[in-house]
């Protein structure tokens, strides 16, 4: 097996949402779940994660928590200074990944004292089916190891794009961050329709789910251009035309853009509010 998911050793600062869908990522993948320690106050928590996913818990930041060799930061970014602070002074030689939105490099890396040992990353939910993608940047001062073993942990969870400009980060976090809950919200729309045109609730949702898996792995796998693939489906005369026509009435490009826009800005806003403390 890969030394890497039978050696590392991973602290989880925040056991949520996206901390298990990372968590259950690595599981699927075969990493040592016994080597990670998920630290949340929240013991409520504790019991279900211990059992589903086999990690260790811990309601404080203390010594066995600190024994990783990566901390990943998954509280909400609102929680995320307060934490630093708690961390600063125990850090040693760790690789720390964030994966809170909005906040910058150099606005955490103040909050634990100058430690630059740090990559930013915007992951996403699918993770927990190895099916996610996450946009990672590191600070300059991660070695190129450090960087692999990020590399190495965030695969797990799917695809990994490294980024240039720690600010694309917020386009990241507009499009494939916040954009599986778009997807979801358009399936419902889609199941909704169908229902509406007298489909069952479990029929319409399975052509819903179906033809968006279809229509992503078909537009994956093929080397044609998404709109030709789209133009492949629409008969001259026909119905799909009629279904567009409206979409296009309703400027889809238009809605989807200023939804990515407004993603985007609070990415930003929640940078320059949270990070200028
Ligand atoms: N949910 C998503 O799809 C994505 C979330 N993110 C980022 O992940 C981070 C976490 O988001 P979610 O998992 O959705 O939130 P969540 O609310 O599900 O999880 C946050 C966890 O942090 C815990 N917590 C609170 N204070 C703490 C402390 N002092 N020490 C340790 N743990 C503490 C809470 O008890 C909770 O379990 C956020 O910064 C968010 O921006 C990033 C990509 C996607
Ligand atoms: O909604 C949020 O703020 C987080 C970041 C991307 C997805 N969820």
């Amino acid at each position: 097996m890969h030394t890497f998911f039978e050696h590392t050793r991973l602290s989880f600062i925040g056991g949520g949402n996206m901390a298990q869908a990372l968590m259950t990522g690595l599981k699927q993948r075969g990493f040592t779940m016994s080597h990670i320690i998920v630290v949340d106050p929240d013991a409520t928590k504790h019991v279900s994660l211990q059992q589903s996913l086999g990690v260790n818990t811990s309601t404080i930041l203390d010594k066995s928590s600190m024994a990783a060799d990566v901390l990943i930061l998954a509280v909400k970014p609102q929680q995320l200074k307060s934490v630093a602070q708690a961390l600063a002074p125990l850090l040693q030689s760790q690789l720390v990944i964030s994966v809170a939105a909005g906040i910058r490099s150099e606005d955490l890396s103040r909050w634990l004292q100058g430690y630059r040992t740090l990559v930013r990353t915007m992951p996403n939910t699918p993770a927990q089916i190895q099916a996610g993608i996450t946009g990672a940047f590191a600070m300059s001062a991660v070695r190129a190891e450090q960087r692999n073993l990020a590399d190495s942990l965030l695969q797990a969870a799917g695809e990994v794009v490294w980024l240039e400009e720690e600010s694309q980060l917020d386009a990241v976090t507009a499009i494939s961050g916040s954009g599986p809950a778009y997807v979801f919200l358009l399936i419902e729309a889609l199941t909704a329709a169908g229902v509406a045109l007298g489909l069952s609730e479990s029929q319409a949702l399975k052509l819903s789910l179906a033809t968006f898996k279809g229509a992503s792995l078909l537009a994956s796998a093929s080397n044609t251009p998404v709109a030709t693939l789209r133009e492949q489906v629409t008969s001259k005369g026909g119905t799909t035309e009629q279904g567009l026509l409206r979409l296009n009435q309703h400027n889809i490009h238009a809605i989807m853009q200023d939804a990515a826009l407004q993603a985007a800005k609070r990415a930003k806003t929640l940078g320059d509010e949270l990070g200028g403390q």
